[in-house]
C-alpha cells in the first residue's frame, strides 16, 4: 500500500522515524515548493489499508514533533495514488524494492532517524589509525563497503575552510556569465582534462584542479585579490591529502599493500603548509615511476605524517584560516598570472603554456531552487556514480560532452562535505534505499559530516568488493545550494597490474579482493570491460550454436 505524508521539510526525519521502524519504505520525497512542505511517499508490504496501525504510527510521529507542527496523511489508497501522480515525476519514485523481511534493513538506523550519521568516526581518528587494525579506519572502510558511502566527521573549526569556499563560490557564481567565463575559461579540455566554467542544463559548475604551483583556473576576486583562489588551492590540497590518507585503509580492506592505491595516483600536489615546489616531488614521473608513488611527499602509504599526526595534510583550524589563505595567496600569485594568461589566450593554445593539471578535481556546483530539473522534477543532478574525465587528445574549445558521458571510469573516492543547504542523496548499497545524506542542522557532537563515496575505478579494481555509490542532487528548498564534491582519481595511464598483489596475498594465505588485471590502464577500463563482454558473448555463441531453423 501507498501512503503520503506532508510535513515541514525540517521535520521530515522525525515524522518518518516511526514509519521506517515499522518497515515502511521511502519511495519518494518532494519539496512542495513554495510552501516549504515535504511530501513523502511511503510504501508498506501490507496490501490492505491497515488504518489502526497507521493511526498508531501517526500518533507516535505527532508525539515526537514540536507542538503546532502539522502532519497530514492521505486517507485512502485512491487519495495516495492521486497525490502521487500529481506531485511526483517518474524520477522521484525513488524506491520500490526493499524487502521488509530482509533483516539487514534493521542493521542501520533507519532513514527516519534524525541522527543518520550517528556513530560516524572523526576524520582525524581515521587518518591516525593504522591500516588494517580494528579501530576507526576499519570501521570506516567496512561502512564504505556496506553502503557505498560512509560519513566522516570534521570539527566545525576544521570545516571553516569548506564554508569559506562555499561562501566565496556563491559570490563568484553571482557574477555575470561573461565575468565567469573570463575568469575561469569555458569548460574545455586542458592538458587532456576538463576544467573551467559552464552553465549546464540544470546547474552551473566550475571545475578546478591542482597544478604544481596552485590551482587552475585561479579566479581573481572582484577587488583584484586572490582570496578565493587561495582558499580553493588550500581546499583542493587538503582534500587531496585527506583522500590519500584514506587510501591505506581501503588498500587494507582489499588485502593489498598500503601503498598499492597511492601508486596509481598523481604525485601529491604540494601541501598547503609546504613551501617546496612540487617540481621537486617527482611530478614528472612516468607510468612506471608511479608504482612507488607517494614516496616523496607527506602522504605516504601507511605511514603517519603531518602536523596533526595524521596521514595526508593537516586540517586547517578556523583560527589559522586567515593566515593560511593569505600565505597561499602569496604563494600562487605568480602561478595565477600564468593561468590567467592561458585563459586570455583562448583558443590559441600555443600562445600560452597549458598548465599541468591533476587528475583529481574539485567541482563547484551551484543549484538554484527555481530551476526545473530532469523531466520536470527537482532532480538537478541526475543519478550517477563518479567516473573519470579522461579523454583522447582533444583540442581546446567548449565541449558538447557531458562529463558523465566521458570515456573512462577513474573515480577512486569522492569526498563531499555536507553543504549548508541539503540536496545530496546517495543510494545505500545495504538496503537499496535513497538516503538524503546531508545533515545541515548542527550536530550535537559539533561535527560536520564529510561524505565519502566509492567511485567507479575502485569498484572495477576491486571486482565489485566495493560498489560504486550512485548519487544525485535535488533542488534546495529555497535559494541556492553550493556543492563541493572532490573527485579523487587515479592517473589515466596507471597500469592496473594486480598480479603481484594477488600473488603476495596468496603466498601469505590472505584473500585479495582485486580483479585479475595485467596490462589494462585506468583509461582503458571500460573498453576492457566491454571487450571482455563481447568476447564472453562470442564464446557463448560458439559453444551453443543456434538451431539451424532459427539461424535462417
Ligand atoms: O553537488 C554535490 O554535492 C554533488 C554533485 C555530484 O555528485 C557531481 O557533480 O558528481
Ligand atoms: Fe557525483
Amino acid at each position: 500500500m501507498l501512503l503520503l505524508l506532508r510535513v515541514r521539510l525540517e521535520h521530515a526525519p522525525t515524522a518518518l522515524a516511526p514509519f521506517e521502524c515499522a518497515g515502511f519504505c521511502l519511495v519518494g520525497l518532494r519539496t512542495a515548493v513554495p510552501t516549504g512542505d515535504a511530501l513523502i511517499a511511503l510504501r508498506w508490504h501490507a496490501e490492505a489499508n491497515n488504518t489502526d496501525v497507521i493511526a498508531q504510527l501517526c500518533e507516535a510521529a505527532r508525539a515526537q514533533l514540536p507542538a503546532g507542527v502539522a502532519l497530514s496523511i492521505t486517507a485512502s489508497q485512491e487519495d495516495a495514488l492521486e497525490q502521487m501522480r500529481a506531485h511526483f515525476g517518474p524520477r522521484e519514485v525513488v524506491q520500490w524494492a526493499a524487502d521488509p523481511a530482509d533483516p539487514s534493513r534493521r542493521a542501520e538506523p533507519p532513514l527516519g532517524d534524525a541522527l543518520q550519521h550517528a556513530g560516524a568516526p572523526w576524520l582525524e581518528e581515521v587518518l591516525r589509525a593504522a591500516p588494517g587494525s580494528s579501530g576507526a579506519g576499519a570501521a570506516f572502510v567496512r561502512r564504505l563497503r556496506r553502503d557505498g558511502y560512509a560519513p566522516l566527521l570534521l570539527t566545525a573549526s576544521q570545516a571553516a575552510l569548506w564554508r569559506e569556499v562555499e561562501g566565496s563560490a556563491a559570490t563568484w557564481f553571482a557574477q555575470s556569465t561573461e565575468a565567469k567565463l573570463e575568469q575561469a575559461g569555458a569548460y574545455a579540455h586542458i592538458d587532456r582534462k576538463f576544467t573551467g566554467y559552464r552553465d549546464g542544463k540544470y546547474r552551473e559548475q566550475l571545475e578546478v584542479r591542482a597544478t604544481p604551483g596552485a590551482v587552475h583556473p585561479a579566479p581573481v576576486d572582484a577587488d583584484g585579490r586572490l582570496r578565493f583562489s587561495a582558499a580553493l588551492s588550500l581546499l583542493v590540497r587538503t582534500l587531496d591529502g585527506v583522500a590519500r590518507g584514506l587510501l591505506p585503509h581501503v588498500a587494507a580492506e582489499l588485502g593489498c599493500e598500503p601503498r598499492f592505491l597511492a601508486g596509481l595516483c598523481d604525485a601529491a600536489p604540494s601541501a598547503p603548509s609546504d613551501n617546496g615546489s612540487s617540481e621537486d616531488r617527482g611530478e614528472d614521473r612516468g607510468e612506471d615511476g608511479g608504482e612507488d608513488g607517494g614516496e616523496d611527499g607527506g602522504e605516504v602509504g601507511g605511514e603517519v605524517s603531518g602536523a596533526c599526526g595524521c596521514r595526508g595534510v593537516p586540517l586547517i583550524e578556523a583560527s589559522e584560516l586567515d593566515a593560511a589563505v593569505t600565505s597561499e595567496a602569496e604563494r600562487i600569485r605568480g602561478a595565477a598570472r600564468a593561468s590567467a594568461s592561458f585563459i586570455d589566450a583562448g583558443a590559441d593554445a600555443d600562445a600560452a603554456e597549458a598548465p599541468r593539471l591533476a587528475h583529481s578535481l574539485l567541482r563547484l556546483c551551484r543549484y538554484d531552487s527555481r530551476r526545473e530539473g530532469a523531466y520536470g522534477t527537482d532532480v538537478l543532478c541526475e543519478e550517477h556514480h563518479d567516473v573519470g574525465a579522461l579523454l583522447p587528445p582533444l583540442t581546446l574549445g567548449p565541449s558538447p560532452l557531458d562529463p558523465r558521458e566521458e570515456g573512462s571510469g577513474a573515480g577512486l573516492l569522492t569526498l563531499d562535505v555536507c553543504a549548508s543547504a541539503a540536496g545530496l542523496h546517495a543510494l545505500r548499497r545495504s538496503d537499496g534505499l535513497w538516503v538524503p545524506v546531508e545533515e545541515t542542522a548542527l550536530r550535537a557532537d559539533g561535527g560536520v559530516a564529510l561524505v565519502v563515496m566509492v567511485g567507479d575505478t575502485l569498484a572495477r579494481l576491486s571486482a565489485g568488493h566495493f560498489a560504486p555509490c550512485k548519487h544525485r542532487v535535488v533542488a534546495p528548498r529555497s535559494g541556492e545550494r553550493v556543492g563541493l564534491p572532490f573527485l579523487f582519481r587515479g592517473r589515466s595511464d596507471a597500469v592496473l597490474d594486480t598480479r603481484p598483489a594477488l600473488a603476495a596475498a596468496a603466498a601469505a594465505g590472505r584473500v585479495a579482493h582485486l580483479a585479475e588485471l595485467e596490462t589494462v590502464t585506468i583509461r582503458d577500463l571500460p573498453s576492457f570491460d566491454s571487450a571482455r563482454s563481447i568476447l564472453k558473448g562470442w564464446f557463448r555463441s560458439v559453444r551453443k550454436p543456434k538451431p539451424i531453423e532459427s539461424a535462417m
